[in-house]
């Protein structure tokens, strides 16, 4: 019988970097072959964007969250297609969205009918500079890591080492003897997540868990979602930006938000750059980038949050579009220089 190909599972809270790490992981892949499997928020999937073009197989899921919206034949249905014979992939690596139940993630993987997978793994990523404030917020955080088999804890960048320190003894608190990796922009070794013949003969997950341990486990569970209670706005705009209105948004965020990301183009004489917006929390981070050939110069954004006002979101959005065609002259972009990275 062929080898079984591992699915791992790359969670976390929104904006804690899953996108980032497997970016890396798909840049880094030493030879190994990798599908992937993308969930996001809404119809504009922007976490499928912002990996499209470094993967050879990805298929992805819009429009809700993984553990909810899809059930087991959902699933396998992609698995399917990724494990086809066409398809020579030697690890799947599911990214949840930000707001996914992992352990339904998991139960979604042990599920399966496809005989060629076998569960990998979680792997849960902590935001190491917001984790004490998610942590107050959502107390669910708590059983995810617990579930995990590695605890990625990205944006050490973010911390000074005492923080380090304090937050990598509180995880360590909660999980005991499950690894936990400091890192930044979720650089991480592939060989430990798939390292090719560890993978064949010693899978990630010491304890491989079964879906009666996982049912068991709700027993313990208060069936909350972290996702119960969170909205998400998507915005499109045709026509580009005015930079100084869309800081003015993000640095006054609206009520709730916590995250937003997306694509953006300003109307700015000389400007003809993609900007990646990112904000997490507080945090705003600009990426500026190329349009690929023949892709459409338009704005596109998710914002998700709780208890978000969604036409006051769209009427002020609406208003960062710049009415006219005249350009604007390069100074509209002052003020957004100190976000760039
Ligand atoms: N300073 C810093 N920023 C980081 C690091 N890792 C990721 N980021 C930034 O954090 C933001 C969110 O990263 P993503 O990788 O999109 O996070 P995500 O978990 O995929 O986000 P969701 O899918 O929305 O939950 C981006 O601006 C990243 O560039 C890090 O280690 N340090």
């Amino acid at each position: 019988m062929k080898r079984q190909i591992p699915v791992v599972v790359v969670a976390g809270y929104l904006g804690s970097g899953k996108t980032t790490l497997l970016n890396h992981l798909l840049r880094n892949n030493g030879g190994t072959r990798i599908g992937v499997v993308v969930n996001d928020f809404g119809a504009i999937n922007i976490d499928s964007m912002l990996v499209a073009g470094q993967v050879d197989s990805m298929v992805s899921l819009g429009n809700g969250c993984l553990c909810c919206a899809v059930d087991v034949s959902e699933m396998d249905g992609l698995f399917d297609r990724l494990t086809g014979p066409r398809s020579p992939i030697d690890v799947i690596v599911v990214e949840a969205s930000g707001l996914a139940e992992p352990k339904s993630l998991i139960r979604l993987v042990l599920g399966s009918e496809n005989q060629r997978i076998a569960y990998g793994g979680l792997v849960e990523l902590v935001d190491a500079a917001e984790f004490v404030d998610t942590r107050a917020r959502h107390p669910e955080i708590d059983q995810h890591l617990q579930l995990a088999d590695l605890i990625v804890l990205n944006k050490v960048d973010r911390i000074d080492a005492e923080q380090l320190s304090f937050v990598s003894t509180s995880i360590a608190e909660l999980v005991g003897a499950v690894p936990i990796y400091p890192t930044s922009n979720g650089v991480l070794d592939p060989a430990l997540l798939f390292d090719k013949p560890a993978v064949a003969e010693k899978p990630m997950v010491a304890e491989q868990l079964t879906l009666d341990q996982l049912i068991e486990h709700d027993h313990h569970d208060d069936h909350r979602h972290l996702h119960d209670g969170y909205d998400h706005v998507e915005f499109t705009a045709e026509r580009p930006l005015d930079p100084r209105a869309l800081i003015d948004f993000v640095e006054e965020p609206p009520r709730g938000l916590f995250r937003a990301k997306g694509f953006l183009a300003f109307a700015v004489a000389g400007e003809s750059r993609k900007f990646v917006l990112h904000v997490v929390g507080r945090h705003i981070r600009l990426q500026p980038t190329r349009w690929t050939r023949g892709e459409r110069r338009v704005s596109q954004l998710v914002l998700i949050g709780t208890g978000l006002d969604e036409a006051d979101i769209r009427n002020r959005l609406h208003a960062c579009v710049h009415p006219s065609p005249d350009l604007l002259d390069e100074n509209a972009m002052l003020n957004l220089q100190r976000y760039l990275i």
